[in-house]
């Protein structure tokens, strides 16, 4: 057995094995690397396992990273590829997010079943999601639906709506162009009135600090606007300390020296909606989104923040 293998650990599901092999890819054209050199190790984790009930109601934190981050600690995998947006903002000792791909597109987009945007769905019609952050943009725009839950990766999900579970529902772009099948979306979302997820559309790679021989390596395919785009959501989530209960978008973008934050928080129903928008300059980008975290923050009440956690 060669022993200087690279072990890249990810989820099973096609999007996390499709984003695993995205990453070995861009590690074998920067390095000159063979594919034999990197071996894909699969870990379920309690995300992939718990499908019967709403993310938010199993509520902890890493529900996709946990068990794959005990696997980078004791070294049976040796860089871990994860969506951004399913990262928590506090990562467990030793561990660090070591790069940032450059980002896909950030967008949500809606698909129905046999209407071409939300805005045709029949009044009270089904719309299957089961994050609190898609429902709370969705019952703004149209409080007459009806959300349900929708579970699973994305593959079971559009089943789901075939069968006529629902009419209609809500996923990122950046998965389904990464399954290529980008074509199953009826209309892209304008993130100015719903915005992604924090860290939506962003593959990261988390390893061991200080390891000398992963950390170099991965340096390499770094993408230095992503990495100040997610300093600053990731800064703005963790200000508002990231309840899963509480339904927050947002939405960091670099040109480039500059940076602009856009960032919302809601009640589950839509019917309270905060935001707040500032600019600056990207090397600012974690100052920016901590301060804007605080200011949405105020903004909001304590009593917002408390109500339903
Ligand atoms: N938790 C599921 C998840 N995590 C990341 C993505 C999409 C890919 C990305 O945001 O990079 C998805 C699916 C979805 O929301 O449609």
């Amino acid at each position: 057995m060669q022993t200087d293998m690279v072990k890249i650990g990810t989820r099973g599901s096609a999007l996390a094995m499709a984003q695993a092999a995205e990453v070995r890819a861009r590690l074998m054209a920067a390095h000159g690397l063979p594919e034999e050199k990197f071996e894909i190790v699969v870990i379920s984790t309690a995300g992939d396992r718990i499908l019967d009930r709403p993310l938010a109601q199993v509520g902890g934190k890493g529900l996709f990273t946990k068990e794959i981050e005990e696997a980078l600690l004791d070294g049976r995998i040796d860089l871990a590829v994860h969506s951004s947006k399913d990262m928590p903002t506090v990562l467990p000792d030793g561990l660090e997010i070591s790069a940032f791909l450059e980002r896909e597109d950030v967008r949500d987009v809606f698909i129905g079943r046999s209407v071409a945007s939300l805005e045709h769905l029949a009044h009270g019609a089904k719309l299957g999601t089961s994050s609190l952050r898609r429902q709370a943009l969705v019952l703004r725009l149209r409080p007459d639906l009806e959300v349900g839950m929708f579970r699973g990766n994305v593959q079971t999900r559009l089943r789901k709506l075939e069968e006529g579970v629902a009419e209609g529902t809500l996923l990122a772009l950046a998965g389904l162009k990464r399954l290529g099948m980008e074509h199953v979306a009826s209309e892209v979302m304008d993130p100015a009135r719903f915005p992604p997820a924090l860290g939506q559309g962003a593959i990261c790679i988390e390893s061991r600090i200080g390891d000398a021989r992963i950390g170099p390596m991965v340096a390499a395919i770094h993408h230095a606007p992503t990495g100040a785009e997610l300093a600053c959501e990731r800064a703005f989530l963790g200000t508002l300390d990231g309840s899963c209960r509480t339904p927050i978008a947002g939405l960091a973008r670099v040109e480039g020296d500059a940076l602009r934050f856009h960032g919302m928080v809601l009640t589950p129903d839509g019917r309270e909606v905060h935001e707040i928008s500032d600019e600056g300059k990207a090397i600012d980008a974690a100052r920016i989104g901590a301060s804007l975290g605080a200011a949405i923050r105020e903004k909001a009440g304590t009593r917002f923040f408390e109500s339903w956690t």
